[in-house]
């Protein structure tokens, strides 16, 4: 059975294969209609709608079937926003707007953009838009955000509805045959019930439970879901992972864990050498870590779909490094984890990051700057100053820039919110 994974294999090449969407096909191809006519009343669409019901694809559908080339980035993606402004901007001389060289440009998951920290973008966005030669379609799970009042503005707005059971299950079934997987209409009824109009989410849980067994019933369906109700805390994730017989154990033990990513990823990285004995297996545990932790770093840029790998990576990416496991005589074994050292270190260095978070705020507000920058930028000098108005404790560690790795690590756990979400869905 090959890697890819299904929701990307049969991702629908044409508008005609796309779902259950036809007031909103019916839209966007009068609105490219009217750039072929050169009257365009909107030179932006935004596709509105929840996860998984087709805006990505709609979009690469619509490229393929007027036979334009498709620019993609995700609209948070700021530095590649001066890249898609250029060739927005330059005429295409060689080529009409269609045909072969024609260009649609898609910005994906534009309320995925953080305005607070990256105050440019929607400006940018906005630029790009008015400047464009080109169509240009916009993205979210939820247009109405206060913050994409303008973007909503500029754009015209299309809904697209959350799928219901009966094309679910057109999908699903469509998939089952193409995989010649045995396929139970109980059970495929079970996962459109289960996924709420999310298609991605209904095509992962069918592959989950048919790489395994090869066929799909309710009651196969509903074990899975079981497991994948409860969290473990971080000692059951390195068990299920460590211990997984099987591609969607050490998954489901990834995508169910309690810990965030970044921390799951030192568990792993700390307990690996724990784990395994041969050396080899380390080694490959490792691999798989350190190509986690790319994944990881692109997916919060904004690429969420990427975090699909991340959980492969994390879960059985380093489940089956242990080679003697692919024989049939492999036996689980217990061995006794360890918390990372990071955050040994990180609890011991509490109080002092405290301290010098509750002094950098005192800065931040008398001198109208964010406290990141007191600590980048003033603390380093201050301990070369008397400082009035400051515990002693503050004032020890405004000298060191021990509490930087807590602020990271805090970003980084608000940056996984979003992407919980998203893991409920992969
Ligand atoms: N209407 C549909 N018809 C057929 N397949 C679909 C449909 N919608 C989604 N899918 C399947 O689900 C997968 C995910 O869809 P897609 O990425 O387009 O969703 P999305 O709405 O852009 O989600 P997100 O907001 O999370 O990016 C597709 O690769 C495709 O396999």
């Amino acid at each position: 059975m090959s890697n890819l994974q299904w929701f990307i294999k049969y991702r629908p090449k044409s508008l005609s294969e796309v779902e259950n969407q036809e007031e909103a096909k019916e839209e966007l191809k009068s609105w490219i209609e009217s750039w072929i006519q050169g009257k365009p009343k909107y030179k932006a669409v935004l596709l509105n709608g929840p996860p998984g019901v087709g805006k990505t694809t709609i979009a690469e559908a619509l490229a393929r079937d007027y036979n334009m080339e498709l620019l993609e980035m995700n609209a948070s993606d700021s530095r590649r926003l001066n890249d898609i402004r250029e060739i927005a901007e330059r005429a295409s001389t060689s080529s009409s707007l269609f045909g072969k060289g024609g260009r649609l440009i898609l910005l994906d998951e534009v309320d995925g953009i953080n305005s607070r920290q990256d105050a440019g973008a929607i400006p940018g966005i906005l630029d790009v838009i008015e400047r464009s030669r080109f169509p240009i379609i916009l993205t979210a799970n939820n247009a109405w955000d206060p913050s994409l009042r303008e973007l909503r503005t500029a754009t015209k707005m299309i809904d697209l509805q959350r799928l219901g059971k009966i094309p679910l299950k057109k999908i699903l079934e469509r998939i089952c045959k193409a995989e010649k997987v045995i396929c139970d209409p109980k059970g495929i009824g079970a996962i459109a019930d289960l996924s709420e109009g999310d298609a991605r989410y209904a095509i992962n849980m069918l592959q989950s439970v048919a790489e395994v067994y090869r066929k799909v019933t309710e009651d196969l369906v509903k074990d899975l879901v079981r497991k994948k109700d409860r969290t473990l805390d971080p000692f059951e994730t390195l068990r299920g992972i460590f211990w997984a017989k099987y591609f969607w154990q050490a998954r489901v033990a990834a995508t169910t864990s309690e810990v965030d990513y970044e921390l799951l990823l030192r568990w792993l990285s700390e307990n690996v050498p724990i784990q395994f004995d041969d050396m080899g297996d380390v080694f490959r545990g490792f691999d798989a870590l350190s190509r986690a932790s790319v994944f990881l770093k692109r997916s919060k840029l904004g690429d969420w779909d990427l975090l699909s790998y991340v959980f492969d990576l994390m879960g059985p990416g380093v489940a089956f490094a242990e080679y003697s496991k692919l024989g049939g005589q492999w036996k689980a074994k217990w061995k006794k984890y360890q918390f990372p050292t990071y955050v040994q270190q990180m609890s011991k260095s509490k109080d002092s990051r405290d301290a010098l978070k509750t002094a950098s705020e005192k800065i931040a507000k008398a001198t109208h700057c964010s406290s990141d920058k007191v600590i980048t930028d003033y603390v380093p000098f201050m301990k070369f100053m008397k400082v009035e108005g400051f515990s002693p404790e503050e004032i020890k560690v405004m000298g060191n820039l021990e509490g930087r790795e807590t602020d990271e690590h805090e970003e980084g756990k608000e940056r996984t919110t979003r992407a919980r979400r998203t893991r409920k869905r992969t």
